[in-house]
């Protein structure tokens, strides 16, 4: 977003000849000074919404006029077997990214995504709402992940476990699935990565979530509280909180926030640390929040489909490398990302599954397999590498 300064100058620019034309009108029509300042108000306020329902229409038309080239749109792409074969998330970006570099304000680059992604989201479930897999019950941070990335016109579907998204988008019952990867306080969620050792799934995207934690109870008091549910990474997340002001309560982990939310639900000495979507859905009162640590907490968490898609201009690339057992081997691995100009941006090693003491590297590089510079670093790479898997190429996340 440009400079707020100059955006604030300009709207109150904006503004001002409305109600000068408004007052005009009054002195025109012979009113008093004291009875135009009292009708002011009311006639500004009529004549402002009379606008205000005017671009409402207007809106409206051009909405429904883009849901209808969306629809032609889908139907040059010739018949396909499903709504996922019409998904181009190369393209969301692209069209997102335009709404930002335009954006002067007065709202956030992240509320004007929001309704763009909706208006998209609606766009693509003309054809047939996508099925996307999160780790459930309905709630957790995942659910609001993917109602970030998707909008709400899709298909949710709540799993039991990140294993489970995993297989519902291998056999076809889910189109993609949202699993988180990694928390700006916490590090990496290791079970995730692992599955990729595995997997013949590709990374089709990644959202970044602003994660913020309540502590959430039927009672709504603190004294009553004996017990703590909640998600391992949450309670590392609220750590210092909990010392502070429930040192002495039980902390019990639970497989997701929402489950402990639900458990939290069935007694008055009980609480869950979770998002406050948990407490509408389980009907908690919020006895405070946000209660994470770090203010800038935040979950990263990766899309995961069947294909990989094409660039979208600004993409990021991850990869799982498996090295040789020589000396240098991980130096000339990394080597030519440097040569070829690409910025690696995380590099984390887990063992391989392959052999004692054998490691597998996950590493982000900014770019895309279709670009040059990354086929030629990949081409490089290849002799001191054992394996190079290529999880995906994808949108860097946007707002
Ligand atoms: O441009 C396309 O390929 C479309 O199908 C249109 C559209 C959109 O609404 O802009 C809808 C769904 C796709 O995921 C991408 C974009």
């Amino acid at each position: 977003m440009k400079d707020k300064s100059e955006v604030t100058k300009r709207s109150k620019a904006n503004k001002e000849p409305v109600v000068k034309k408004a007052a005009a009108k009054n002195v025109a029509a012979g009113t008093d000074k004291k009875a135009s300042q009292t009708q002011l108000p009311a006639l500004d306020l009529a004549m402002l919404r009379d606008r205000i329902d005017g671009i409402d229409r207007h809106i409206q038309e051009l909405i429904v006029e883009r849901a209808q080239f969306a629809n032609q749109v889908g139907k040059a792409k010739g018949k396909l077997a499903a709504a996922v074969d019409y998904y181009r998330p190369e393209r969301e970006a692209q069209v997102l990214r335009r709404v930002v570099d335009r954006n002067d304000g007065p709202l956030n680059d992240d509320v004007l995504v929001r309704l763009f992604r909706e208006i998209m989201s609606a766009c693509l479930a003309q054809q047939e709402p996508l099925k996307i897999g999160f780790l459930g019950p309905e709630g957790t941070h995942s659910q609001q992940a993917v109602f970030k990335h998707f909008g709400h016109s899709i298909h949710g579907l709540p799993l039991g476990s990140i294993e489970e998204v995993f297989q519902e988008v291998e056999a076809g019952n889910a189109d993609f699935g949202v699993v988180p990867v990694e928390n700006s306080t916490q590090g990496t969620i290791q079970s995730t990565l692992d599955m990729f050792l595995t997997s013949k799934l590709k990374i089709c995207g990644e959202v970044e979530l602003r994660v913020h934690q309540h502590l959430l109870s039927r009672s709504g008091r603190i004294e009553d509280i004996e017990r703590v549910y909640s998600h391992p990474q949450s309670f590392a997340q609220c750590k210092a909180w909990l010392r502070q002001y429930l040192p002495k309560a039980e902390k019990i982990a639970v497989a997701s926030n929402a489950e402990a939310a639900r458990r939290a639900r069935s007694s008055d000495d009980a609480a869950a640390i979770a998002g406050i979507s948990a407490a509408n859905v389980y009907g908690l009162k919020s006895i405070a929040g946000p209660i994470e640590d770090r203010p800038d907490n935040t979950t990263r968490f990766l899309v995961i489909g069947r294909e990989l898609f094409s660039t979208s201009g600004n993409d990021r690339t991850s990869l799982l490398i498996f090295i040789k057992d020589q000396p240098g081997a991980l130096y000339h691995v990394l080597a030519p990302f440097a040569k070829h100009g690409l910025s690696m941006n995380r590099i984390e090693s887990r063992p391989g599954h392959t052999g004692l003491w054998q490691y597998a590297f996950f590493i982000d590089v900014g770019g895309h397999v279709q670009e040059e510079a990354m086929r030629h670093a990949l081409d490089e790479l290849a002799d001191y590498a054992q394996q190079v898997k290529v999880l995906g190429s994808y949108p860097v996340a946007i707002a």
